[in-house]
């Protein structure tokens, strides 16, 4: 990822989708074209999902207890996580992040947590079936190649962030590119950005619609085919403080294979074959990208 020349380009229009029974589809003839080249789309926030639990646990999560009724949404900071493998984390950008998987949502989360993650999470299901349909994916290969998501086998987490105001760092969370097949965001405030060819451009989303990020495993998978999916490179600039609306929240639910799965890949022949393992192709991107490994996985 080599940005060095990138400039801030003008504000970016994703495509809009619609969410019907359990599929994904777009209005526009050109909606799926425009979304798999780009990586990303805007999901509407179906009428009667509430995301305030989520937006209370982003706003509590790195705070102690203190007795109060926002008890049940803190102390995650300090807090071991020992059935998760991946827990909270301070990173060295000004997000600070709690990762954990859905099999463990209801050991850490409050039940409103839970209802509104379960909800995210049958809806990315459905998004993540109507990519890969929309790429070429033939439906027989789709519990292999994402480790059965149907079967809620597959590896599914939420990602809770809190972006520190003021916090003296170089990014919100610095530029990458989500590793799984697929990753449905939540903010309450504006600050996404995509890197579109060598310009950064920040999208703006309406109110009450999700961000819909394609990731690495969904890139590889479709390289070769007709409709490849593209890994969507985005980050989040740094807020300085004060700002009007503080710190900036933002909560996923994120589906990719399972570390010890292998990724595939059609080839030009349209034979699936195995490329890599996800776990090795992981490393390997935290080296390449400066960061730690997570410790535990
Ligand atoms: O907060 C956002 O808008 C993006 C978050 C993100 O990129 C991530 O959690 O991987
Ligand atoms: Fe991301």
């Amino acid at each position: 990822m080599t940005t060095t020349t990138a400039v801030q380009g003008p504000p970016l229009n994703l495509p809009i989708a619609q969410l019907t029974d359990s599929a994904v589809d777009f209005a526009a003839p050109d909606g799926w074209e425009q979304a798999l080249r780009l990586g990303a789309f805007l999901l509407p926030v179906p009428a009667d999902l509430d995301a305030e639990p989520g937006l209370r646990l982003c706003r509590n999560f790195y705070l102690d207890p203190d007795g109060g009724p926002d008890d049940r949404y803190r102390g995650h900071r300090t807090r071991e996580h020992a059935a998760s493998k991946l827990g909270y984390e301070d990173r060295p950008d000004q997000v600070e992040q709690l990762q954990i998987e859905s099999i463990h949502w209801d050991k850490y989360f409050p039940e409103d947590v839970i209802g509104l993650l379960q909800r995210m999470r049958e809806l990315t299901l459905s998004a993540l079936n109507s990519c890969l349909a929309a790429s070429g994916v033939p439906e027989r290969d789709w519990d292999t190649v994402t480790g059965g998501a149907r079967q809620e086998t597959g590896w599914c987490y939420t990602t809770v962030n809190h972006y520190r105001a003021g916090l003296s760092r170089d990014h919100g969370i610095v530029e990458h590119t989500d590793s799984g097949f697929i990753t449905v965001i939540y903010a309450d405030q504006q600050g996404y950005e995509i890197l579109d060819g060598e310009r950064w451009r920040p999208v703006e989303v309406p109110p009450r619609h999700f961000v819909v990020n394609l990731g690495d495993a969904a890139e590889v998978l479709t390289a070769h085919l007709p409709r490849a999916a593209g890994a969507v490179i985005h980050r989040v600039p740094p807020r300085p403080a004060p700002v009007a609306n503080g710190d900036r929240s933002s909560f996923t639910v994120y589906m990719g294979p399972r570390m010890d799965m292998m990724l595939y890949q059609y080839g030009t022949d349209g034979v699936l074959g195995e490329y890599q393992g996800f776990r090795d192709y992981s490393v390997e991107k935290s080296k390449k990208l400066g960061y730690e490994f997570h410790s535990r996985i």
